[in-house]
């Protein structure tokens, strides 16, 4: 049986104190760094110089969360820095799986993100081939929102299309400790959490107590 995972993402926190802030989650099991272009989604965060100041400054491994476009030219570089996961959209991504074996052979693992609209079907055919399915359960671009209600059907279909061998299920957006356990229940075991982290006045206790939340149902 696999423990949840908690990827407190970065987003959010205060990047003029990068080192502290990633000190402040030195407990989570992976930091997740999101990656905007301003054209796959309408806004802007930071690209490889961030990532590998994260890289050097945490020894936690690190899960790039690519939301860009033409991530099949782009995604190589971060898998190459020494991210542990690099993960593209399957709206994005021309060539998938070819991606993902170029993301292998440079020593990632590769993760699949689906937005909220697209359905878990539209990925039968390619996730086999990435080993980290990542369910996006507010519609990617920003930090602080709601978590999306109806997602919690497609992390069930997603469960059911990945199995229980391999390939990881993960969830972004809006993951607290109101919304984990359900996640948790419908089958995710990777779960980023930014806000429900970052603004907590102890984030290694938000942190123990999101995993202590989801893991009465995961994994
Ligand atoms: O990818 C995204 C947003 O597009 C996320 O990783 C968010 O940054 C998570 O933040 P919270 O919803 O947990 O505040
Ligand atoms: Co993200």
């Amino acid at each position: 049986m696999r423990s949840p995972a908690i990827h407190p993402s970065i987003l959010n926190c205060d990047i003029a104190h990068l080192a502290d802030e990633l000190a402040r989650v030195s407990s989570a099991d992976g930091v997740h760094v999101d990656v905007m272009d301003n054209h796959f989604v309408p806004n802007l965060s930071w690209g490889m110089p961030v990532v590998e100041a994260v890289l050097a400054t945490t020894s936690l491994p690190v899960d790039a969360h690519l939301m860009i476009e033409d991530p099949d030219r782009w995604a190589p570089a971060y898998a190459e820095s020494g991210c542990d996961v690099v993960t593209v959209h399957a709206e994005a991504a021309a060539a998938p799986v070819r991606l993902a074996h170029e993301l292998h052979r440079l020593g990632a693992r590769a993760g699949l993100a689906l937005r909220p609209a697209t359905s878990v079907e539209a990925v039968a055919d390619v996730v086999q081939d990435f080993d980290l399915l990542l369910v996006m359960t507010v519609e990617p671009g920003f930090g602080g929102q709601r978590f999306l209600e109806p997602m919690l059907a497609k992390i069930e279909r997603a469960r059911r299309l990945v199995g229980s061998a391999g390939i990881r299920l993960q969830v972004d957006g809006g993951i607290t400790p109101q919304t984990i356990e359900r996640a948790a229940e419908a089958g995710a075991e990777v779960f980023v959490a930014g806000s429900a982290v970052y603004r907590a006045q102890d984030a290694q206790a938000a942190i123990s107590e999101l995993r202590s939340l989801a893991g009465r149902h995961c994994c």
